[in-house]
């Protein structure tokens, strides 16, 4: 549904170049949530934008529904636009209209007969929830009911494409869980296909089917989403998933933790399971096997495109040489095993 081929961007700023973009390639199937994760300056806005022109890439083209947009005519470009919606972080609400009339712009824009106008901007209010709020001005709303009503106005005029640019960046956890819930659901009740960016990994674990990563404006890396969590090939790849996982040792552990091995004391592990180790039940298989004891401290294991992975901080106990080969047996089996201390 959307195919960048090539796509490059190049600013110029007081006489200087500046390459936000080199050489993207993405193609996001029909259907499909696709999340690009990047750092604050990888080139995610500029991308975003390059979709639907309001960024017109320097060279690279740019195919939505198999049209290339950037052989368009403006005329032709403002056409197709209306299949191609956007939301933003700040939502971007009319202050002077009231929440049906936001969601109605598009509608009157395009001319729709009032009678038809009602009957659309009521069908959306109730997909996101908000019939109650009809006649309330967007003030009086909290940050997810700005973007619930920022999400009815995108899709107003029936599009096949939604891009999301940081759509969740201004929102609390707990509505952020809700506005991805309901994009989630969009996309699967209209077969909407769905680009986003982000610079947060929670967000594409819990709704995108693909990631690609970009960094310096380079598209370093992309995978279906279980496959970048259980085989994430670069470092940055990496750093965002750590970052989802968010595990720290106890004030007490870390009182008594020593960096060097006595006898009585034992290794304090911090344990990370990636998708490949964790479907077998390696700990117990290592307690049987070696002869040791786990006393799991704290542990997050999650669960993202069929794959589970995890981090668990636990204090391996048993004697030197069979904590060294239970050690070995948690390695050998795909496990990240990093001895913290001794405790
Ligand atoms: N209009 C512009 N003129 C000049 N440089 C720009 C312009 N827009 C973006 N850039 C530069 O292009 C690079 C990529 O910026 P972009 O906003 O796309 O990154 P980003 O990943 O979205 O960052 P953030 O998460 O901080 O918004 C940056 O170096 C930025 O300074």
């Amino acid at each position: 549904m959307i195919r960048l081929e090539n796509i490059s961007k190049t600013f110029i700023h007081n006489k200087k170049s500046i390459v936000a973009l080199k050489n993207i390639n993405i193609n996001v199937p029909a259907g499909q949530i696709y999340g690009v994760i990047g750092k604050s300056g990888a080139g995610k806005s500029t991308l975003i934008r390059c979709v639907n022109l309001l960024e017109k890439p320097t060279s690279g083209s740019v195919f939505v529904d198999n049209q290339d947009l950037t052989q368009l005519s403006n005329r032709q470009l403002i056409h197709i636009r209306r299949k191609i919606s956007m939301i933003f972080q700040h939502f971007n609400l009319l202050s002077s209209r009231t929440v049906f009339d936001n969601i109605a712009l598009p509608l009157e824009l395009d001319r729709t007969p009032k009678a038809a106008i009602k009957t659309k901007v009521n069908q959306l209010l109730e997909l996101v929830g908000l019939t109650e709020k009809a006649n309330v001005y967007p003030a009086n709303l909290s940050g997810g009911q700005k973007q619930r009503v920022a999400i009815a106005r995108a899709l107003a005029n029936d599009p096949k494409v939604l891009l999301c640019d940081e759509a969740t960046s201004a929102l609390d956890p707990e509505t952020t869980r809700s506005i991805l819930d309901l994009l989630k659901s969009i996309n699967q009740k209209l077969g909407l296909t769905i680009l986003l960016i982000t610079h947060e990994m929670d967000v594409v674990k819990q709704i995108c089917d693909q990631v690609a990563v970009i960094s310096d404006g380079e598209l370093i890396e992309q995978a279906p989403i279980g496959e970048m969590f259980s085989n994430a090939k670069t470092d940055i790849a990496r750093q965002f998933i750590q970052s989802t996982l968010h595990l720290t040792i106890p004030q007490d552990y870390l009182q008594k933790l020593s960096i060097v091995p006595e006898e009585g004391l034992h290794p304090l592990l911090r344990l990370t399971f990636s998708g490949v180790s964790t479907d077998s039940p390696l700990l117990s298989q290592a307690a049987k096997e070696f002869n040791i004891d786990n006393n799991i401290i704290s542990a997050q294991m999650d669960y993202a495109g069929g794959v589970k992975f995890g981090i668990m901080l636990t204090e391996m106990i048993g004697s030197q040489l069979n904590t060294k080969n239970a050690i070995q047996f948690l390695q050998n089996n795909n496990t990240k095993v990093e001895v913290l201390g001794y405790v």
